[in-house]
């Protein structure tokens, strides 16, 4: 793991942006493995300004989200569908036909999450997958206790997560309960990955990540055994890594 540590919010998108859009740059056909939440926004509002001033070029690149609520329509303003389109895909030269995220209508959640693995390998893999982390140490919706061998299914959100996320609606109630993740082993399977943390309430989830036990407790604990992660976080979110993974980490100001 390399550990980045910034000293503000949009320094650590700023950090993130120059790793997804050298990766574009270097392979203009990217699988990019992409997430929600207020953490990266920051990062696609870098990346929709290096599209506009110099013209990094998204026409040739794949997307895959990693999760949407169950029952949300695309066209929902609570969708993640929705929170892409606004947040990211709408600033950007993306081609509509390479945009995949899964589908929260779906009947059959098993054969849906049978699809988006199917879809995934015939894109040849993800090659970079960005991820937010919960207060609960989850990644994408895999909540503590995940099954590291699951791909894409049906998870129920955990309370502390239906909390969390109750701000992006009027109350916690009309949070959904469940959702469709890609599992550990799809995100496992990126062939790199960064993941992102701001703020005081990610500092436990990120020492969790970076130097608890690897443990299905803590979801993302398994990326300790990734071969290549970035770990970008402002101080607060790094306040309560050692002394020790401090000092090799790097230190932008
Ligand atoms: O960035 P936020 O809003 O704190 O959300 C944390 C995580 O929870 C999710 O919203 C659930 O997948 C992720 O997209 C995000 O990484």
């Amino acid at each position: 793991m390399r550990i980045i540590i910034t000293d503000s919010y949009e320094k650590m998108g700023l950090e993130a942006a120059n790793i997804v859009a050298g990766q574009v740059y270097l392979k203009p056909d990217s699988v990019l493995g992409l997430a929600t939440g207020s953490t990266p926004v920051s990062m696609y509002q870098r990346l929709a300004a290096v599209h506009k001033t110099v013209g990094l070029d998204f026409s040739e690149v794949t997307t895959f989200n990693l999760d949407e609520y169950i029952g949300m329509s695309p066209d929902n303003p609570q969708s993640y569908h929705y929170f892409m389109q606004e947040n990211f895909f709408k600033h950007i030269n993306i081609r509509p036909e390479n945009v995949y995220l899964p589908n929260g209508m779906a009947e059959d959640m098993i054969a849906e999450g049978e699809r988006y693995e199917k879809l995934i390998a015939a894109k040849g893999g993800i090659d970079l997958q960005v991820l937010g982390i919960g207060q609960n140490a989850h990644i994408g919706f895999n909540e503590p206790d995940v099954k590291f061998a699951a791909t894409t299914h049906k998870v129920e959100l955990d309370e502390e997560t239906i909390q969390a996320n109750s701000r992006f609606f009027a109350s916690a109630s009309e949070v959904p309960r469940y959702a469709i993740s890609m599992g550990i082993k799809t995100i496992m399977m990126a062939e790199h990955v960064i993941l992102l943390a701001n703020g005081k309430n990610k500092a436990k989830a990120v020492y969790k990540a970076v130097c608890g036990d690897v443990t299905p407790e803590a979801p993302a604990s398994i990326l300790q055994l990734h071969r290549d992660v970035a770990v970008i976080v402002d101080e607060a979110a790094a306040s309560l890594l050692p002394a020790s993974i401090r000092g090799v980490s790097v230190t932008r100001k």
